[in-house]
Formats: structure tokens, C-alpha cells, sequence
């Protein structure tokens, strides 16, 4: 099939006229909030405020308006639920580039998570919408899941998103490039797996191999054990990773970057434009920047092995090879 081409003023090419207007801000959001295309804390930040933005929406109805923007917007309402706890950080960042825009929030918000992913070797290319209008107002406090949250808690929310399991799982591919702040707050930026710039498959690995430490003064509410120093792990991703409801879906994803992207690309697709009219919506996400690749494969952390894994799905495990040397000190993400 023919797809149809537009050159703008500026020399950039794209499907779409309307989605010329996005070229600067891109390079706006580079500059100002990205350090100049970097996958650090910003990049990271701007994912994880995507999915807090949109998460506020139920398919039942009586929620907040899911990718709306609201949590730019109504910050001082959002930023105070518990869960959105280091939220306030990227939101005071955003403020200082969304008004140069002329964007809505939502649409701010879920480009800025779409281009600060492409920073981000071995990420897919998201998709980005375009025409979101204003957000009306606050999402309500509890939408968004917690650390704590059983299994069967997590899950009922994300369905009551319109999320099934394995979207679940696919979401959480994000913690491959995650740290945190506030679950310790004597150790700002504590990583979620060994390769926190690269989006790879290795948290899912991680998240599987035996706990043996604390990586601060835990434990803290949501936090189990890790397997090495300077790594954070979520109670929240620890039983996801054990749950017949979810185990094999989370083992699935290890070592499997193909996988990984297609599905984690799809749920955000969906996530994204949740609550959206997107037969009012224009496809620009030729906009969004194409991210280097990462081809693998992962390994064990040094000093780590199958024997070290804590598997919970009975199919077969994939052959990995472990890195030469002693067990790795994590360092935390530099600006957390
Ligand atoms: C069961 C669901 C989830 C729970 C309980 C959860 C919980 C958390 C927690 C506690 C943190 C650390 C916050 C801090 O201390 O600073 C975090 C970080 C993060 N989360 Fe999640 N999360 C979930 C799902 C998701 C999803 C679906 C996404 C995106 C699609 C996401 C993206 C991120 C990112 C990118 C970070 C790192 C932020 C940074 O490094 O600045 N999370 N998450
Ligand atoms: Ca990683």
C-alpha cells in the first residue's frame, strides 16, 4: 500500500500535516527534559507519570478520565495520593516545557513518555496519538497500584482498566528501566535490574534470582529482598513473578527482546489512549524518534546461575550465561 507523505516547513517528513506541529517539541522535550536525549532519571520519570496519568479510568465508569493529562494539571490534587510519591519531580520538570508547547496535557504527557522511552536502547518505537483535548479534572485517589497490593488486588485494578494478566506483565516491562526514590528515601535512585539505561529483558531475570539482602534500611513497605547490593526489588513485581496467574507470562519475557517489544509496544499503545475518543485522534507516531537497538543477549549478573533462579512456571528455562567476575554494586541513577 501507498503510504501518503507530507514534508514540512522544516524539512521533516510524516503522514500526517497536523503532526508537523510535534517535530519542535520533540526537540524542545530533548533539550529541556532530557538532557539532550538521554535514558536517565527524566526518561524514566516520564514513563512512569504516563502510566499514572492514564491508570486513573475505569471501563465500568465512574473514575477519572484515564490519558488525560490530569496528572500535569491538577498536580497539587495528584501529587498528594500516596502512591504517586516521587511523582513530584517530573511533574515540576514538565511544567518548565509544556507551556513553550502549545500542547494539551494529555498530549504532553504521552508524547514526552513515548520520546523519553526512544532514549532508551532496545526500547520499541511507541505509538503516539495526537488531539487529546484538556483534562477536566483530578483523577481520584486509589487508581493507581501500590508495592503492597496482593497479586489478586493489582490484577482486579488493572482489569478494571480494560487490562488483562499478560497486559499486566507487559506493562511491567518498564521496570527494566526503573528506579526508586521514595520506597527507601536513604537511597535515592536504586535501580530495578543491573542495566537500568538499557531496555532489555533483564529485570525479568532479576526479579527471579534468590533475595539475599536489603539494599538500604529495609525493609520498607513494599520492598522483599534482592539479590544484589544497590538493587531494589518490589514486593509488587516479586509476586507477579511467582503467581500461577502471571508466572509463566513473566518468564516468558526473559531473553526474549522480540516478545518483550511487541507486547509492551501494544500495551502501551492501549494505555496511552485510555479513555480517549481515538476516532478524533491523528496518528503521529512517526514523531517519535526510532531507539537504538539492543541485540543481546542478557546474562546472569556475575557470580549468579540457574541454580540461583526461583522459578515458578514449569516451562522450560532459557540458557543464559553468567558475566565473568565478583557479584556487582549497583550504582544508583545520577539526578535522583
Ligand atoms: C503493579 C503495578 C506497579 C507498581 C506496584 C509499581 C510501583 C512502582 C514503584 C514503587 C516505583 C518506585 C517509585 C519511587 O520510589 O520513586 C516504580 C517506578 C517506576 N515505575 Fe512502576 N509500578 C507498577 C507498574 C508500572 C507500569 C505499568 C509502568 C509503565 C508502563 C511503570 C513504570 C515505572 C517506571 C518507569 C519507574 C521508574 C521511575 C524512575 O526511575 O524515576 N510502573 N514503580
Ligand atoms: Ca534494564
Amino acid at each position: 500500500a501507498l503510504t501518503k507523505r507530507v514534508t514540512c516547513d522544516d524539512g521533516n517528513v510524516t503522514a500526517n500535516k497536523a503532526c508537523c506541529a510535534l517535530f519542535p517539541v520533540v526537540s524542545l522535550l530533548q533539550e529541556q527534559l532530557f538532557d539532550g536525549s538521554e535514558c536517565g532519571e527524566e526518561a524514566h520519570s516520564a514513563l512512569r507519570l504516563s502510566f499514572h496519568d492514564a491508570i486513573g479510568f475505569s471501563v465500568n465508569g465512574g473514575k477519572g478520565g484515564g490519558a488525560d493529562g490530569s496528572i500535569l494539571i491538577f498536580n497539587t490534587t495528584e501529587t498528594g495520593f500516596h502512591a504517586n510519591g516521587g511523582i513530584d519531580d517530573i511533574t515540576a520538570d514538565q511544567w518548565k516545557v509544556f507551556p513553550q508547547t502549545g500542547l494539551s496535557a494529555g498530549d504532553f504527557v504521552h508524547l514526552a513518555a513515548a520520546v523519553g522511552t526512544a532514549n532508551c536502547p532496545g526500547a520499541p518505537r511507541l505509538q503516539f496519538m495526537f488531539g487529546r483535548p484538556p483534562p477536566v479534572a483530578a483523577a481520584p485517589d486509589f487508581t493507581v497500584p501500590e508495592p503492597t497490593d496482593s497479586v489478586t488486588d493489582i490484577l482486579a485494578r488493572f482489569a478494571d482498566a480494560g487490562f488483562s494478566p499478560e497486559e499486566v506483565i507487559a506493562l511491567l516491562s518498564s521496570h527494566t528501566i526503573a528506579a526508586a526514590d521514595v520506597v527507601d528515601p536513604s537511597i535515592p535512585g536504586t535501580p530495578f535490574d543491573s542495566t537500568v539505561g538499557t531496555f532489555d529483558t533483564q529485570v525479568f531475570l532479576e526479579v527471579l534470582l534468590k533475595g539475599t539482602l536489603f539494599p538500604g534500611n529495609g525493609p520498607q513497605p513494599g520492598e522483599v529482598e534482592s539479590p544484589l547490593a544497590g538493587e531494589m526489588r518490589l514486593q509488587s513485581d516479586f509476586e507477579l513473578s511467582q503467581d500461577p496467574r502471571t508466572a509463566c507470562f513473566w518468564q516468558q519475557m526473559i531473553n526474549d527482546q522480540t516478545r518483550m517489544q511487541s507486547q509492551f509496544k501494544a500495551a502501551m499503545a492501549k494505555l496511552q489512549v485510555l479513555g480517549q475518543d481515538t476516532s478524533k485522534l491523528i496518528d503521529c507516531s512517526d514523531v517519535v524518534p526510532q531507539p537504538a537497538t539492543f541485540s543481546g543477549p542478557i546474562s546472569f549478573p556475575a557470580s549468579f546461575s540457574q541454580s540461583d533462579v526461583q522459578q515458578a512456571c514449569s516451562s522450560a528455562f532459557p540458557a543464559i550465561s553468567t558475566v565473568a567476575g565478583p557479584a556487582p554494586t549497583l550504582a544508583p541513577v545520577p539526578g535522583s
